[in-house]
Parts: structure tokens; sequence; C-alpha cells
């Protein structure tokens, strides 16, 4: 069985928990408790390869507290980076999770290697009232190295599907070459130091 775990990050109200949802559930809700870190299991197969998926989605609040992106980076195998189209602060904000990461992960693993990353713009369906243009959001993630899509949490729940299957599929690949060079004690060690906080089955 593989395990894959996945840290959603992004400004507040981006949708981050509503992509959440959509992909475990294929609901859209429409409003989501936001006062706690919240993480997701589900036992899924991609391409017929069986995982124990993990989501972390941190509280807001917390960010900057108990889960640094230190310690996220050393738990996650994958990061989703999330900013609303209708919103240009957040993907600034996107921008400059991308670019921390990317620094957290050289120092750690003291190499070129690069985090498995995937941009997402959400809220699509805000198109009209939009203020971060795709062509500009689709170069910076090639400069980074992260895949990237834009859909709507709201309407689109194939698309999040395809978004979140493209992540675990890279992700699975880049998780056993991670694991191959790191003990995987400690990374269970990390877990338990990091995350003791709600657990949620969907
Ligand atoms: N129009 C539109 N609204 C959306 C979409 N996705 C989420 N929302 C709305 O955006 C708001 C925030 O959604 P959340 O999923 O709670 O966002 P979040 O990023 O988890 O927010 P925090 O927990 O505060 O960080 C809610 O009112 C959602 O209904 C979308 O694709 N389109």
């Amino acid at each position: 069985m593989n395990d894959v775990k996945v840290v959603v990050l992004g400004s507040d109200n981006v949708g981050k928990s509503a992509l959440i949802v959509r992909y475990l559930t294929k609901r859209f809700i429409g409003e989501y408790a936001s006062n706690s870190d919240s993480l997701y299991r589900k036992r899924l197969s991609v391409d017929g390869r069986q995982m124990n998926l993990e989501i972390f989605d941190p509280c807001s609040q917390l960010r900057e507290g108990r889960t640094g992106l230190g310690d996220q980076v050393q738990w996650a195998d994958g990061f989703l980076i999330v900013y609303d189209i209708s919103d240009k602060a957040s993907f600034l904000a996107a921008q400059s999770l991308v670019y921390r990461i990317k620094e957290s992960h050289q120092e750690l693993y003291k190499s070129d290697a690069h985090p498995m990353l995937c941009l997402v713009g959400n809220k699509q369906d805000l198109c009209h009232a939009r203020e971060v243009e795709e062509e500009e959001a689709r170069l910076f993630a090639l400069e980074c190295r992260a895949q990237f899509c834009e859909l709507s949490a709201a309407e689109q729940s194939t698309e999040v599907s395809a978004m979140f299957a493209r992540l675990l599929r890279a992700t699975l690949e880049y998780s056993r070459d991670r694991r191959r060079h790191s003990g995987s004690k400690s990374m269970a060690k990390l877990i338990n130091n990091v995350f003791g906080k709600r657990r949620q089955s969907v």
C-alpha cells in the first residue's frame, strides 16, 4: 500500500476546504468550519494503484503557529497551493508560499530536488470578476516547475478529481524516492509531534 501526504495551503477564503471536500465527497457544501486544523484520510485507487491518502488543511489562524512551513515540508509529499482568480492578493500570497516552500525544501534536503507542487486558481466561475490572468499564473507555475490548473470547486467536480489525480500520480513517484532517503521512523514521529489535532475520515 502506498502512503501519500498532501498539504493544502493558500490565503483565507480561497476555497481550500471546498476543493478537498469536493474531491473526497464529490459535493460542494458552501460553508466550512475554519477554526481548526483538519486531517482528512482516505483509502483510494489511482490508475489501479491503492493508496492511503492524507490531506492536511491547516487552520488559517494557526498557520504561523504550531505547524510551521518547515514541519509541513518535512511531512508532505506534495503541496496544493490555492488562490482565488478574482483576488489578486491571494495570487501574490500563493507566489510567496511557493518560494518559501522551495527554500525550505532546499534547506531541509540540501539538494536541488524540487518539491511536488500544484498551483490551483480556484473560483473560475467568477471569471467576470477576474483579477489574475490565467497565462500569468501558468507562466509562474512553469518557472517554478509546478503543475497548474484553473477550476471551480463550486461547479466542476470532474476537473477537481482530475487535478488531484494528476498531483497524486506525480506525488506517488516522488514520495517513493523521498522515503528511500529519509527514515520512516522519523516521519512517524514528526506526524505525531506536528499534528496533534482532529483527524477526519471522509
Ligand atoms: N464562487 C465560488 N465560491 C467558492 C468556490 N470555492 C469555494 N467558494 C466559497 O469560498 C468561501 C471560502 O471557502 P473555503 O473552502 O472555506 O475556503 P478556505 O480557503 O478553506 O478558507 P479558510 O478556512 O478561511 O482558510 C466559501 O463561501 C465557499 O462557498 C468556487 O469555486 N466558486
